[in-house]
């Protein structure tokens, strides 16, 4: 398939500009059939197993790529079952790590080399705050690019005893970061994304971020927080679980350090397939695994007792890979073939404008409130709406045929996935969530 180009014309801005007045219902639906007519992702969606129901979800599941099945079916039925021990070398399962890493690559901005896919998102958190805290340690701190130098407050001998970690964060972050706190003897420190450049200081050993946060769907600044991180002499360690497949995150460009995402969202990898992590090149050497497995060993066949780790990406790997997961999310990735991730944050940025004008034409105007932030550059690719009965509304709401997902306390969340939901779903959507809000009256 052809590249897809990104339009010039942003429909998102025209959305936007068209929200301020409500539109009736059937004018919205006319709007809906021609920006699904004029949507060049339109046809990336056959590439998925869909029915008539809208999945808001995949930013929590992604949707079954068609072709997936008959690929594992060949891993397990020839790859193992007559391969069997050979298919490590002959069926690159041995390297599938990094070349599915380098697969991942292009799509968060990395060049080769820089990820190894394996393990959790969770466990890859935990090596790469750990390892963020012995290299801030070992230099005094210095997460910007190039030799030595420690910079900001932080010299030779300064303690580097605090891990901050985003306040908001997904729960899993935090208990993994006071863990990794106590066994390297920090402190955590919970603090607002946006407050993080006044909480730095020469104490700073490694900060811990979503880039996008997931219950509200606000996407952080990851250019000028990393660059303020650095500055103090600290690591950021970024976790790109709702960012990663839905918009472009320029990881080598703006010189982040360390990064982990899962693949099971945005990149469709299906349920539990492992997650990724990020080591910038120069740091790559200096990358102390706190799980330093044989898998990641220089030689790994050498069964030698000491360990002597191996070069590049390859050094977060523990061990032994998930294989039949790992196969089942290179697969997956081939959707991607010719889709530029600009023109899908661009496809992204234009439904979710839509849905909110739908939601504002349809939904009495108090009944839910938008959490999810109207400015683009701050949004991620979901929208949430705050709701006192969230709970009930969205379990009608997955009864009537619109799947998004309830999360504690009150917030309907709304995954836009742009390679398989279109315009049409989001009219749809907005129109149902009205209908159910209108048989379930709140709390007033
Ligand atoms: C931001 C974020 N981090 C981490 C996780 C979970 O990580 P794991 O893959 O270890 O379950 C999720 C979702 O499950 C998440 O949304
Ligand atoms: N990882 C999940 C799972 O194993 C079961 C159910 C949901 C999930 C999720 O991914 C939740 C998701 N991270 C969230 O943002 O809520």
């Amino acid at each position: 398939m052809s590249e897809i180009q990104v339009s010039e014309t942003s429909e998102a801005s025209e959305v936007s500009e068209a929200s301020e007045k409500p539109v009736p219902g059937d004018a919205l639906a006319g709007r809906a059939e021609k920006l699904d007519a004029a949507d060049a992702l339109a046809a990336v969606r056959e590439r998925f197993v869909l029915d008539d129901v809208v999945y808001l979800d995949g930013n929590s599941l992604g949707a079954l790529p068609a072709h997936v099945p008959d690929r594992v079916a060949d891993v397990v039925r020839r790859q193992w079952g007559e391969l069997r021990i050979r298919s490590w070398d002959e069926s690159g399962w041995w390297t599938a790590p990094e070349r599915i890493g380098d697969r991942i690559a292009p799509l968060v901005g990395a060049a080769p080399g820089r990820i190894v896919v394996g393990d959790s998102t969770s466990v890859n958190v935990f090596k790469a705050l750990v390892a963020a805290v012995r290299m801030a340690r070992e230099t005094g701190g210095s997460g910007q690019g190039g030799e030595g130098g420690g910079g900001g407050d932080g010299g030779e001998g300064s303690a580097r005893d605090e891990i901050l970690v985003d306040a908001t964060t997904f729960p899993t972050d935090g208990y993994i970061a006071r863990s990794a706190a106590r066994m390297t003897g920090c402190e955590v420190r919970p603090v607002a994304p946006a407050e993080v450049p006044g909480a730095l200081s020469g104490r700073t050993a490694a900060v811990l971020l979503n880039h996008v946060d997931y219950r509200t769907g606000r996407l952080h600044d990851l250019p000028s927080l990393t660059a303020a991180v650095h500055a103090a002499g600290a690591y950021a360690v970024w976790d790109l679980c709702h960012s990663a497949g839905a918009l472009p995150i320029g990881l080598d460009e703006h010189g982040v350090a360390l990064a982990v995402g899962c693949t099971y969202k945005y990149l469709n990898g299906g349920p539990g397939s492992p997650a990724f992590l990020y080591v910038r090149q120069d740091l790559q050497e200096r990358f102390d695994s706190p799980l330093p497995g044989w898998n990641s060993h220089a030689e790994p066949f050498g069964m030698r007792p000491e360990y002597e780790p191996a070069h590049g990406a390859l050094r977060g790997r523990v061990g032994t890979p998930d294989i039949l997961s790992l196969l089942a999310l290179e697969a997956s990735l081939e959707v991607w073939d010719g889709v530029p991730i600009e023109a899908v944050r661009a496809k992204s940025l234009a439904l979710t404008d839509f849905f909110l004008e739908c939601v504002a034409a349809y939904v009495p105007a108090g009944r839910v409130e938008c959490v999810t932030p109207a400015e683009h550059g701050l949004r991620g690719s979901q929208i949430a709406l705050r709701c006192p009965d969230a709970g009930p509304v969205m379990k009608r709401l997955i009864e009537r045929g619109v799947v998004g997902d309830f999360r504690r306390p009150d917030v309907l969340r709304f995954g836009f996935t742009p390679l398989y939901v279109g315009f049409g779903d989001a009219e749809r959507a907005a129109r149902v969530l009205a209908e159910v809000l209108a048989e379930a009256p709140g709390e007033e």
